[in-house]
């Protein structure tokens, strides 16, 4: 049984109703207050514009930022309503409420074919709690639920999964659709070899998605300062690197059942410090010196890797190489994007598991040559390991 998706109503089922969906606008904002990177919202616009092209009228949720269950200024989701006004040729409508009498009344205003964007979600304070009450004042928005919001798919709230409760039929938006088909197309039935990048600062963050993957992968490359942890358990000295040593135990524990599968660097690039670009240098993994630390992989480990990228038929990518942020310890991670760009080329399946990593491959402008780019980097991640996603299993079955 699969999640019932907008494709699976009729355009009698649209035609005139209230669909209240739920996106995934979390985006963020430069210092004028402007939304300085616009994909979650572009990411939407497909299931926005297929529900008012079939006559209904559309109701945005959305949350933003960290709010603590009340209205702050800052978290106001005005300026994502400017950009959607901007990328979206409806009529598109901004109220500052989310619930109550005034939002039901602007939601029964709008024409078929208009859009309404409604206030912070987050601004509630029965959102996070996921409570009754505030999921049935949602669903007095809408005459059916469409969830699209994949990156927030991973929180019970009350707008994301216990709305889908009283707002029925409840079903996936064409995004959390093409989210759910790649991540889990990967997982259930990959085409071969399948390799698996991990990187990113802490082991203890990647710990469950490595389990998950190991008995799916063919190849699970670990790049990031999580190599780290992986050195010090095989007697490597490590230097000022980050290490958890709380999760040595573990990483001995992996190195020994995983056997091949598992490859780590075979060389570094290390620095005195991340502001020490200019002092980097590479060293064996066994030659981080005292004083030191590795702050990405080094050009053997690039090759070895690039070497199982391009060879393989499905790339999955979590978390960077090194600190991408600052050259050149950027080298790993750029390179791991070019080598799946080429790997697309030969006709595998590319997935970005969002985050860091989704930033970065936007950073080296190669969006377009990925299969697919998650919007979603803990959603990506809780999917991965294994987890029941809420916003998911909220949903209608088919
Ligand atoms: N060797 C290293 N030493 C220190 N920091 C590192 C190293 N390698 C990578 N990082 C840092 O790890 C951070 C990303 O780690 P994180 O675990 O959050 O990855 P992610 O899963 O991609 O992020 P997200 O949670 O956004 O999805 C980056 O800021 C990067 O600079
Ligand atoms: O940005 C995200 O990853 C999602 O929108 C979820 O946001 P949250 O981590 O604040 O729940």
């Amino acid at each position: 049984m699969t999640t019932r998706t907008i494709r699976d109503l009729s355009a009698a089922d649209l035609a005139g109703k209230r669909a209240l969906v739920r996106v995934d606008f979390n985006v963020p904002l430069d210092e004028a207050g402007a939304v300085s990177d616009d994909t979650r919202i572009t990411a939407a616009l497909p299931t926005i514009t297929t529900l008012l092209d079939q006559g209904a009228k559309v109701v945005l949720l959305a949350h933003f930022g960290r709010p603590k269950g009340a209205p702050e200024a800052k978290y106001s989701l005005a300026p994502v309503a400017t950009r959607l006004k901007q990328l979206l040729p409806r009529p598109v409508h901004f109220l500052g409420e989310t619930i109550g009498a005034a939002a039901v009344a602007a939601t029964h205003a709008l024409a078929d074919g208009e859009v309404l964007l409604l206030e912070n979600t987050r601004f509630l304070a029965g959102e996070e709690k996921n409570d009754d009450a505030l999921s049935q004042q949602l669903a007095e928005l809408g005459d059916l639920y469409v969830n699209d919001a994949f990156g927030a798919a991973h929180r019970a709230h009350a707008s994301t999964a216990g709305v889908a409760k009283y707002c029925r039929p409840a079903v996936a938006g064409l995004l959390m659709e093409r989210e759910l088909a790649y991540l889990g197309g990967a997982l259930a039935a990959p085409a071969r070899p399948f390799v698996a990048i991990l990187g990113g600062s802490k082991i203890s963050g990647k710990i469950d998605v490595v389990e998950a993957l190991l008995p799916k992968v063919d190849h699970l490359l670990i790049g990031g300062a999580m190599a780290c942890t992986f050195f010090r358990a095989m007697g490597c000295e490590t230097g000022n690197s980050l290490v958890e040593p709380d999760r040595l135990e573990m990483a001995k524990d992996l190195l020994a059942r995983a056997g091949d599968k598992l490859v780590l660097p075979v060389d570094a690039m290390i620095a005195p410090s991340m502001d020490a670009g200019s002092d980097a240098r590479v060293v064996g993994r066994e030659s981080i010196p005292a004083g030191e630390a590795m702050f990405d992989i080094g050009p053997a480990s690039v090759a070895q890797y690039r070497a199982l990228i391009e060879s393989a038929r499905t790339v999955l990518w979590n978390g960077p190489m090194g600190v991408f942020e600052k050259p050149p310890f950027d080298a790993g991670t750029f390179a791991v994007a070019r080598a799946m760009a080429v790997a697309t080329d030969h006709g595998a399946t590319t997935i970005i598991g969002g985050g860091d990593s989704a930033a970065a491959v936007a950073e080296a402008g190669l969006e377009s040559k990925m299969s697919h780019v998650s919007t979603g980097g803990g959603a990506s991640l809780e999917f991965l390991e294994g987890k029941d996603l809420p916003g998911v299993s909220a949903l209608d079955l088919r």
